[in-house]
C-alpha cells in the first residue's frame, strides 16, 4: 500500500487550443482528508477526470494510489476509487431498495445480480448506520428524499471499500437542514477506523469540515494555493483567490463568507 494517495507533478491538460489544467502539483498523502474548493468552471470537473484517469496529462507526471498513469489498468484503478457525483444518482433504478442500491456498490454493478452473502448484509447495514440512513432499509430509492439518496450513495460507493472516495458537491440541491445531516454522517464516516482518504469537492467554504484538514485552492485550472485548511481559508488569502474583498464568520470549525470587506 503506498503512503501517497494522489501524487500530481506540474500536470497539465489541454484539450484542442483550451489549457484547462496549468502545471498543476499537488500531493495528498495517506491518512489526509482533503477540501478541493474552486468557484463554477475552475476545473475541478477536469481535475477528477484526470485522477480517475478519464483524461490523460498532456503534461507532468501523476500517479494515483501508487499506480502511474501510463503504466496502469485503468480498470484496477478505478476499482479503488469511489467517485460520488450528482449524475450516478440519475443512473440507479429508481425502484430498487436502498438496501440492494447499497450491495449492488460492491461490484459497482447498476441493480443487484450476485448472490447476496450475509457479510454484505452486514456491510451495508453497518455503512447505512454511519451514515445515518439505516432507517431506509427497505424503501425504494425513489421514496427517499434528495439527502437521503446522497447518504445511500455514499454508502453503496464504500461497499467497494474505496482507498479513495471522491465526494464532488455532495450537498448541492439539499436545503440547511438535509446538509447539516448528511455533513453529519460524512463526519461519522471520517471517524471510522476503516474509512477511506476523501476529497471533498465544493463552491461552498462552510461545508469544509475541520476533518478536512487540507484544502486546495483551485482557480483557472491553476493551484491558486495548497495546504492546511485553516490557512487557506483566512479572510486576506480567499480576498485574492477570489480578487474580491471578502468578509468571513467561523463558527465550529468552519468558515462562512460573504462578499464585501469585513471582519
Ligand atoms: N472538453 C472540454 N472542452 C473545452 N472546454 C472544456 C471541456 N471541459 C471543460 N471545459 C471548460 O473548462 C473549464 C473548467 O470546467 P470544469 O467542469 O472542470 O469546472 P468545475 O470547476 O468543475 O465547474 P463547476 O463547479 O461549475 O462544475 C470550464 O470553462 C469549461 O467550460
Amino acid at each position: 500500500m503506498t503512503e501517497r494517495v494522489i501524487d500530481l507533478e506540474a500536470v497539465s491538460w489541454r484539450t484542442g487550443r483550451e489549457l484547462l489544467l496549468d502545471r498543476v502539483s499537488w500531493q495528498v498523502e495517506r491518512g489526509q482528508h482533503w477540501a478541493l474548493y474552486g468557484l463554477n468552471g475552475s476545473g475541478k470537473t477536469t481535475l477528477l477526470n484526470l485522477i480517475n484517469g478519464y483524461i490523460w496529462p498532456s503534461a507532468g507526471a501523476a500517479s494515483v494510489l501508487g499506480h502511474r498513469f501510463g503504466e496502469i489498468d485503468l480498470r484496477v484503478l478505478r476499482r479503488s476509487i469511489g467517485w460520488v457525483s450528482a449524475s450516478l444518482q440519475d443512473k440507479l433504478y429508481a425502484s430498487d431498495k436502498t438496501q440492494h442500491v447499497v450491495i449492488s456498490g460492491k461490484h459497482a454493478t447498476i441493480g443487484l445480480y450476485d448472490k447476496v452473502e450475509q457479510d454484505d448484509l452486514a456491510r451495508a447495514e453497518a455503512l447505512m448506520a454511519t451514515l445515518g440512513c439505516a432507517k431506509l432499509w427497505d424503501r425504494e430509492l425513489r421514496t427517499c428524499s434528495q439527502g437521503e439518496k446522497q447518504k445511500v450513495v455514499i454508502a453503496r460507493a464504500l461497499m467497494a471499500e474505496p482507498e479513495l472516495l471522491i465526494l464532488d458537491e455532495p450537498c448541492n440541491g439539499l436545503d440547511l437542514f438535509a446538509r447539516e445531516t448528511l455533513l453529519a454522517g460524512i463526519e461519522g464516516l471520517t471517524r471510522q477506523p476503516s474509512a477511506p482518504t476523501l476529497l471533498y469537492v465544493t463552491h461552498h467554504t462552510e461545508e469544509i469540515l475541520p476533518v478536512f484538514g487540507h484544502t486546495l485552492l483551485l482557480r483557472g485550472g491553476r493551484v491558486f494555493d495548497r495546504g492546511e485548511t485553516q490557512r487557506m481559508l483566512e479572510p486576506s488569502r480567499l480576498g485574492a483567490f477570489f480578487e474580491a474583498p471578502v468578509a468571513l464568520e467561523r463558527h465550529d470549525g468552519r468558515v462562512y463568507v460573504r462578499p464585501g470587506a469585513g471582519a
